[in-house]
């Protein structure tokens, strides 16, 4: 019997840099993603895949600003539930796709998923959350003037909109999630970080207006269907330490208390590389045998252990 496996990958494969972020440019990028999937699923591994959003939720915050005085503006959790949607539609079809012409057929099924956080997270007074497209400094102290949007520099690659990022304490979908991977569905779930809610003093849910880490709602996920390894897929083949300095190092394999102790030393930034590592590091620290971090398109050698920086348990 192959392994659970859950794998994370940004809202930033599916528009990358320098694109608009139009449907087609989503599905040929998610096309790419799913053709990196087919092998773990036929080598029969079960696949559990969650994905981020970041520049796509705040593309709908784009839209909202720019037609509320026509059509109302969405609050932020329905924001995520929309790109969980269109981006699940797109993941299952284009999975789907390449799974048949393999000549396997298994239901490819996104879960609506609700992720529950503290109404009081600290997170909320202190955005950390990268959304929507990258602008120069000048662009982005444009709208920090105009519009009143907290504005970072995201890893030296432009300034982003950031906005609160509570950190993800339960995902409410749980059992339904393991009852369709138990069925031999490939499930897609906590898509954007999950729909952020939380309750009230009568055990009622509502929404609340934030972006959830994709990687650290990922870990929870991955614990809560027990995943024996937890995939983080991002833009870089390794994570390194005196990352974009001419000391970089690249990591191979570190234990949780080597990752703690760079991280200690600040080598992982928030808003990227930071929750990865969390991540990452949660993982493992709460039962998990492995986490790996590695590029998209480098999935099956990480899994061999060939690239990536993998990260054990003590
Ligand atoms: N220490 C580090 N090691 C490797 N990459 C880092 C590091 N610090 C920051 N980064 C940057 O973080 C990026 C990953 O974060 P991000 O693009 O936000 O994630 P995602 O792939 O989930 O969208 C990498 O592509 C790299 O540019
Ligand atoms: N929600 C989220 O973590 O999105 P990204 O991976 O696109 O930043």
């Amino acid at each position: 019997m192959g392994k659970t496996i859950v794998l994370a990958f940004g809202g930033n494969a599916i528009t990358k840099a320098g694109q608009k972020g139009t449907f087609p440019e989503q599905l040929a990028n998610i096309k790419e993603t799913c053709a990196h999937l087919v092998g773990l699923i036929k080598e029969g591994h079960r696949v559990v895949l969650t994905h981020g959003n970041g520049p796509q939720v705040g593309n709908l915050l784009i839209k909202n600003e720019l037609s509320k005085s026509v059509v109302p503006a969405m609050p932020l959790d329905v924001c995520v539930s929309n790109t969980q949607g269109s981006l699940g539609y797109a993941l299952q079809q284009e999975l789907t796709n390449a799974l048949v012409k393999e000549g396997i057929h298994v239901p490819v099924v996104t879960v609506v998923t609700r992720v529950e956080v503290d109404k009081d997270d600290p997170a909320f007074q202190n955005p950390t959350k990268p959304v929507g497209p990258f602008y120069t400094e000048e662009e982005a102290k444009k709208l920090r003037e105009e519009k009143g949007y907290a504005m970072v520099e995201d890893s030296g690659r432009g300034w982003r909109r950031v906005v609160p990022s509570p950190f993800p304490l339960k995902i409410l979908e749980k059992d339904a999630i393991r009852a369709l991977i138990e069925a031999g569905a490939v499930v897609i779930a906590a898509g954007g970080g999950g729909i952020p809610v939380s309750q009230n003093d009568l055990g009622e849910y509502s929404g609340v207006e934030a972006v959830i880490d994709k990687d650290l709602a990922g870990q929870q996920l991955a614990r809560d269907v027990g995943a024996d390894t937890f995939v983080l897929l991002t833009g870089v083949s390794r994570v390194a330490i005196n990352f974009g300095k001419p000391s970089q190092k690249e990591l191979d394999v570190i234990t949780a208390r080597e990752g703690r102790q760079y991280q200690k030393e600040g080598h992982f930034p928030p808003g990227s590389m930071g929750p990865k590592m969390e991540a990452a590091l949660l993982f493992v620290e709460k039962g998990g045998q492995k986490s790996i971090i590695a590029a998209l398109e480098e999935i099956g050698p990480a899994l061999k252990g060939e690239t990536g920086t993998t990260i054990i348990p003590e």
